[in-house]
């Protein structure tokens, strides 16, 4: 379960500073798949870098199963399988070494380590390259590395941010179906998204934000109602007030 609260952030740049979030609140309960949806330059991946440790918040608050980021960020990363927005694959070490070196982060015997990338790599399609060094890989081959990773250890809670950017359709139908089988076994799953339809199609509730702000939140089907539209763009082209922007 994911819990944030009230949160903020701000960057100062030459000449300039940058709301990036402001007063974000949500939860994710377990059993559920929570698509964080917003335009570019939102706040989504400042609001995920803060909850899975990487950025203090300058207010507000982040609990993941009860426990406080801030104060046990160990024990949240244990309970964390995250892809963040830069995927930071070792280029020197194959797919098969990246995902096996968190598994030991992550204190899990070899035969676990092996069975785990044998399930992920399946999932992922990633057998013809799994075993070829990270160095010239493509951007999809880099991102179902950065996925595998991120799930070796089986986390309660899983973070992604923008994971199906690069992947082709296949993949992407592996990916949702995967990820729907672990919010089944009751995971706790967040992703964020530019992409309305990316985040109908696999989540469960939405939260829209924008200019640093949350919105709505809803199913797909109260997003519609609350509107009175049936596109799922028109939705979040209301919602976000990219209509007023665009005028
Ligand atoms: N390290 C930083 N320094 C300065 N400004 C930043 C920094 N990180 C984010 N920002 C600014 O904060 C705002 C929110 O950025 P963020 O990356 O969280 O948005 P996003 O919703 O993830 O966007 P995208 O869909 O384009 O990835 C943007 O205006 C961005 O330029």
């Amino acid at each position: 379960m994911i819990h944030i609260d009230d949160l903020h952030k701000s960057f100062r740049t030459r000449g300039a500073t940058v709301q990036a979030v402001r007063g974000v609140s949500f939860s994710a309960r377990d059993g559920e798949i929570l698509g964080l949806l917003g335009p570019n330059g939102a706040g989504k991946t400042t609001t995920l870098r803060m909850l899975y440790t990487l950025m203090a918040p300058e207010q507000g608050r982040v609990e993941v199963d009860g426990v406080d980021v801030q104060q046990h960020p160990t024990t949240v990363r244990q309970r964390l399988g995250v892809l963040p927005d830069a995927r930071g694959i070792y280029k020197r070490l194959t797919a098969r070494e990246n995902i096996a070196y968190f598994g030991r982060l992550h204190d899990l015997d070899a035969r676990t380590i092996d069975t785990r990338i044998a399930a992920l790599a399946d999932t992922l399609a990633m057998g013809d390259f799994l075993d070829r060094r990270a160095e010239g890989f493509s951007q999809g081959q880099r991102t179902k590395t950065a996925i595998a990773r991120a799930l070796v250890h089986n986390p309660r809670n899983v973070v992604l941010d923008e994971p199906t950017n690069g992947l082709d359709v296949m993949t992407t139908r592996r990916l949702r179906s995967f990820l729907r089988g672990l919010r089944d076994d009751g995971h706790c799953i967040v992703f964020s998204s530019h992409i309305m339809q990316e985040v109908a199609a696999l989540c469960d509730r939405m939260v829209v934000m924008a200019r640093g702000e949350v919105q709505a939140i809803g199913t797909p089907d109260t997003l519609r109602r609350q509107t009175g539209l049936d596109d799922l763009e028109d939705v979040f082209v209301r919602l976000a007030g990219l209509e007023e922007s665009a005028a």
